[in-house]
């Protein structure tokens, strides 16, 4: 009786030795690096102040690292199936472990809580014995509103986890739920629980606009009593630690657990804030996931952990059910250290403008990594073995004190005092002084994707990971809509990418001596993304302003490097395509994803890197900047119709605005040089490499020159970058 086999994606059948039909499509680039770099060679000499060649040679030798490292993804991908039906012949119900799910949120009015809420709802309805159970929610927020709302769902719950298990719901998100269905004429308590929902719905939203819990919303004193928490003294960054285990029926308990209107336990449901004090670093998500692990271990201890962003609902009742295929099979479970799904998102607009799908990066990519060591961690919808978060297989960091240990088993019930008092103790933000937390156990820090870097070091220990992709899938989170939002969201990755690839763990060296060749290539692929920045930047500026200037960077027609580079030029191109294509992405889908990787190469990836160089020398600093889930109507009106929102006046925005301007003035005088007749041989390159990145930046010259709402590009922007556009013109003139 299978739990659960694996196959390669690439339908030869079976497990595939090497996946060479994906490799073999990858050789154009390779060719297409290498072929650039003679390229410059053999052009005729250029005015000797200032030779671009060392800059292209540069240049393509990123672009080869890049093809050389993508290809330890291509080496054994592999798709791996379930089979949580066969479970239940295996394992009986009072055998099923722990699940302890840890849901992270920071601020109420960037992470609005009735979303929060409706995920944790999705998760804590899991088929999965409930007493077996615990919701933690992290509020790095330190928000009474945020608290006020978990208070309602607990009331909630009691109803809506019922209703779902009798009439066997698949969208456990109340809010998706009822989105998806407004009238359901079979079902009869339909109504009175939609009507419930509302209600709850009401009561929170109110709360928020006011900005303050509504004295009538109070039902007793137990409530009263946590809300006075909040003292005047309390600050989002500083304040004691609250630690709030809800309560579902409202009146103080003398039992350990809650049941529900139908009789059956509830899971526990646990509200933690932090403390927080402006002199104590607080780590940010990592932080916040070591305070939950410890808190957990304290209070409930499961062996299995479920990471998730507060965005990221359950979509998908029968998930533990599938990582238990995995975790409960002999041959894994010496060194499985988590299972990953995908990262996958509803609200997408149709072709999916800012590519933030990233297909290659949740999907293509883990599929393998997977067939290597495993895919990497990347932060939400992710199972831990708790163990693995203290030390390596066969190399256990034993915690502080025993009762964080994963073997240690909880005796009293978690609202005894003495549980109490030491989840309070556990949560405060001295703790971690002097200990081995963030370095050596639980979650790592320094880094701003900690996910990225977690992920990294648990498989340097030795530890394995598994990508589990079922069809349906398993948690759908939220996208930024905005173009601001997925730039700076990218940025801030990119930078902690930096912080991980210049580390003293740095992907290369140390991963290589601990993972091997191909594990390090698969990390340092990912932890030197923003030098994609190079070739993007290079290839977008310096032809063009050759070419405006009259001197030759490319081969001409009648040459025979001009086939070759045509040739890499569309295998690499092609290669993308197929890649995406055979996945199921629309061709028009996989354009803007194109379209998005020169986008982001001259915005974040670029930015990132400034910015790294500028902290590494002690100019600047950065923290986490959340992204935002709010949605703002009109934005998300234009997001429907896939129209590009800049809106914001940032820098970011400009780098591409000056290639646009100076493609485009490129593009026409190719054109013009063409229907002139003059130099026609040498056209044919210079027209594709302008002609493309014009075609790439139509938004831009709408968001310019065609648009008057909100999104258009600010008027700054446009201004700033044109001077730009013209001094560099002027100033490599003068160089060339
Ligand atoms: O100080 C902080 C900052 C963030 N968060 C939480 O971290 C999660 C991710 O934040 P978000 O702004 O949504 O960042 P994204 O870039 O969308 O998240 C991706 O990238 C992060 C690493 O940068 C990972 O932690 C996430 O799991 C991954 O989904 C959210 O639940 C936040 O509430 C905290 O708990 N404390
Ligand atoms: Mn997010």
């Amino acid at each position: 009786m299978p739990l659960a086999c694996f196959t390669c994606p690439n339908h030869c059948g079976g497990r595939p030795s090497t996946a060479s039909s994906r490799w073999f499509t990858s050789l154009p680039f390779w060719l297409y690096s290498t072929a650039m770099s003679k390229t410059y060679s053999s052009t005729p000499p250029l005015a000797s102040s200032l030779s671009p060649s060392p800059f292209f040679c540069f240049s393509d030798l990123v672009l080869a690292f890049m093809w050389a490292s993508a290809q330890a993804f291509r080496m054994s991908p592999i798709r791996r199936k379930e089979f949580p039906q066969n479970l239940k012949q295996i394992i009986k119900d009072e055998d099923f472990v722990g699940l302890d799910v840890f849901i992270c949120t920071a601020d109420p009015y960037k992470e609005p809580p009735m979303n929060v809420v409706n995920t944790a709802l999705s998760l804590m309805a899991y088929d999965y014995p409930t007493e077996k159970i615990s919701i933690y929610v992290s509020d790095d927020g330190g928000s009474v509103l945020t608290l006020f709302a978990f208070m309602e769902a607990a009331k909630f719950a009691r109803h809506w986890l019922p209703f779902c298990r009798q009439h066997n719901i698949m969208e456990r998100s109340p809010h998706v739920y009822f989105e998806s269905i407004s009238h359901h004429p079979s079902i009869p308590q339909f109504e009175k629980i939609k009507i419930m929902y509302e209600d709850m719905k009401m009561k929170v939203e109110q709360v928020i606009d006011k900005g303050a819990v509504i004295e009538e919303y109070i039902s007793d004193d137990q409530q009263h009593q946590a809300f006075n928490k909040w003292t005047k003294s309390f600050s989002r960054m500083d304040h004691p630690t609250v630690i709030q285990i809800m309560s579902y029926e409202q009146v103080i308990l003398d039992k350990s657990k809650d049941t529900d209107i139908s009789g059956q336990l509830m899971p526990n449901l646990i509200y933690v804030s932090r403390e927080k004090s402006k002199t104590s670093p607080h780590h940010f998500k990592a932080g916040a996931l070591n305070v939950l692990l410890r808190v957990s271990a304290v209070m409930t201890n499961a062996p299995i952990i479920l990471t998730q962003d507060c965005d990221m609902y359950s979509n998908d009742p029968q998930t533990p059910l599938r990582i238990l295929c995995y975790f409960s099979d002999p041959a894994l479970k010496s060194n499985l250290a988590f299972v990953q799904f995908p990262q996958r998102f509803h609200g997408l607009n149709r072709d999916d403008i800012y590519a933030t799908e990233y297909k290659r990066l949740f999907k293509i990519n883990s599929m393998g990594f997977d067939g290597l060591n495993g895919p990497n961690y990347v932060g939400s919808g992710c199972f831990f073995r708790r163990r693995a978060l203290f030390g390596g297989p066969s190399t256990p960091v034993p915690p502080e004190i025993p009762e964080l240990g994963p073997d240690h088993v909880v005796r009293k019930p978690i609202i005894s005092h003495e549980i109490l008092s030491l989840a309070h103790r556990v949560a405060g933000c001295n703790y971690e002084n002097q200990t081995g937390w963030g370095s050596q156990s639980g979650f790592r820090y320094g880094s701003l994707v900690e996910d990225f870097y977690t992920g990294y070091r648990l498989q340097c220990e030795g530890w394995k990971s598994l990508f589990c992709n079922p069809e349906r899938a398993a948690f759908l989170g939220d996208v930024p809509i905005t173009l601001f939002d997925v730039l700076s969201q990218c940025k801030r990755w990119c930078i902690g990418l930096f912080e991980v690839a210049f580390s003293k763990y740095n992907t290369l060296i140390f991963g290589s001596q601990s993972m091997g060749v191909l594990m390090s290539l698969a990390y340092s692929h990912y932890a030197l993304w923003p030098i994609w920045c190079i070739p993007v930047t290079f290839y977008s500026f310096l032809p063009q302003l050759a070419l405006l200037n009259q001197v030759s960077l490319f081969p001409k027609i009648t040459e025979p490097w001009f086939f070759l580079y045509v040739f890499l030029l569309l295998g690499a191109y092609g290669q993308d395509f197929l890649d995406f294509v055979l996945d199921g992405g629309t061709v028009r889908k996989w354009w803007n994803a194109q379209r998005m990787w020169m986008i982001r190469g001259l915005s974040c990836y670029l930015f990132s890197s400034i910015e790294y160089l500028l902290k590494s020398v002690g100019i600047s600093t950065h923290g986490f900047s959340l992204t935002s889930k709010v949605v703002d109507d009109e934005q998300s009106k234009r997001y429907g119709q896939g129209i590009f929102e800049f809106g914001v006046p940032s820098p970011l925005f400009m780098p591409l605005t000056v290639a646009a301007i100076i493609n485009l003035f490129s593009f026409l005088f190719v054109l013009t040089q063409f229907f002139s007749g003059k130099n026609t041989e040498g056209l044919c390159l210079k027209m594709i490499l302008t002609g493309s990145i014009v075609l790439n930046c139509l938004p831009v010259y709408g968001a310019i020159g065609l648009r008057n709402d909100a999104g258009k590009m600010p008027t700054q922007i446009t201004i700033i970058s044109t001077f730009v556009s013209v001094a560099l013109y002027y100033a490599s003139s003068l160089s060339l």
